[in-house]
């Protein structure tokens, strides 16, 4: 179908808030959308096609036009660097990405480690510190890396600062506040522009309004 338009969808934590975020502004989606195990789902009197991605996927599926659209957390995008335009501030999801480690802890001076899920992003903020690092890449548990001497620094997502708190680690900087965004492959973007907008225009009605809410 010449019009459709293809969304990929983060699995995971941003996956409900976004889906909110879709129905309240006025997507007809399936009663079954958040509970299915199907990866792709149609919802065809809108033409509109969802397919379901592992978060740090998302941007993969946009570059390369398979889909559309993409829901994207910023930790992602900026670790990523995929092609693709960030057109909206969803305003959900949100986090943050620290450093942390042991308190009363320098780094190393000779060899300093650093453990994180996002080892571009983390890479590029120590260079521009004029900090050099061995970064060592984690696919989760990220704040075990410094309790049994594996790092000594953590980049990870900091959200209510439990896990930190829980492991005795403290933040010694934030680097960069996070939410989830709207993404779009460039040439969508040209070749599919009013229905892009559309629904650009009804987000961003939505995300107003809550925010006009939140301020009551
Ligand atoms: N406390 C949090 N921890 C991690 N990510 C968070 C948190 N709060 C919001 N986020 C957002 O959610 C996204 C990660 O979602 P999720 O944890 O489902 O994916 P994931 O890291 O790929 O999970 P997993 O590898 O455990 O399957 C991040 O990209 C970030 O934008
Ligand atoms: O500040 P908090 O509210 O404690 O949230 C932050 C924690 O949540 C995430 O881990 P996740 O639960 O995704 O598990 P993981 O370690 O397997 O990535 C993140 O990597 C932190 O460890």
């Amino acid at each position: 179908m010449e019009d459709l338009i293809t969304i990929a969808m983060p699995k995971g934590r941003i996956f409900e808030e976004a889906a909110e975020l879709l129905r309240e502004a006025g997507f007809r989606l399936p009663p079954e959308f958040e509970d299915s195990r199907k990866l792709i789902i149609d919802v065809e009197e809108e033409r509109f096609r969802f397919i379901l991605a592992k978060p740090m996927d998302v941007p993969t599926y946009v570059e390369h036009g398979v889909a559309d659209l993409g829901i994207s957390g910023k930790d992602v995008l900026l670790e990523e660097e995929r092609d693709v335009y960030e057109l909206l501030d969803l305003k959900i999801s949100d986090c943050y990405l620290a450093v942390a480690g042991l308190p009363r802890t320098k780094m190393n001076d000779v060899a300093p480690k650093v453990a994180t899920k996002y080892p571009n992003l983390a890479a590029r903020f120590f260079r521009e510190q004029g900090e050099q690092v061995e970064i060592i890449k984690l696919n989760g548990s990220i704040e075990l890396a410094p309790l049994i001497g594996l790092s000594d620094r953590i980049v990870d997502i900091v959200s209510t600062g439990r896990t930190l708190l829980e492991n005795g680690l403290i933040e010694y900087e934030r680097i960069v506040d996070i939410t989830s965004r709207l993404i779009v492959n460039p040439v969508s973007y040209r070749m599919k522009d009013a229905r892009i907008h559309e629904l650009v225009e009804k987000l961003t009605d939505v995300i107003e309004n809550k925010l006009a809410l939140d301020r009551l």
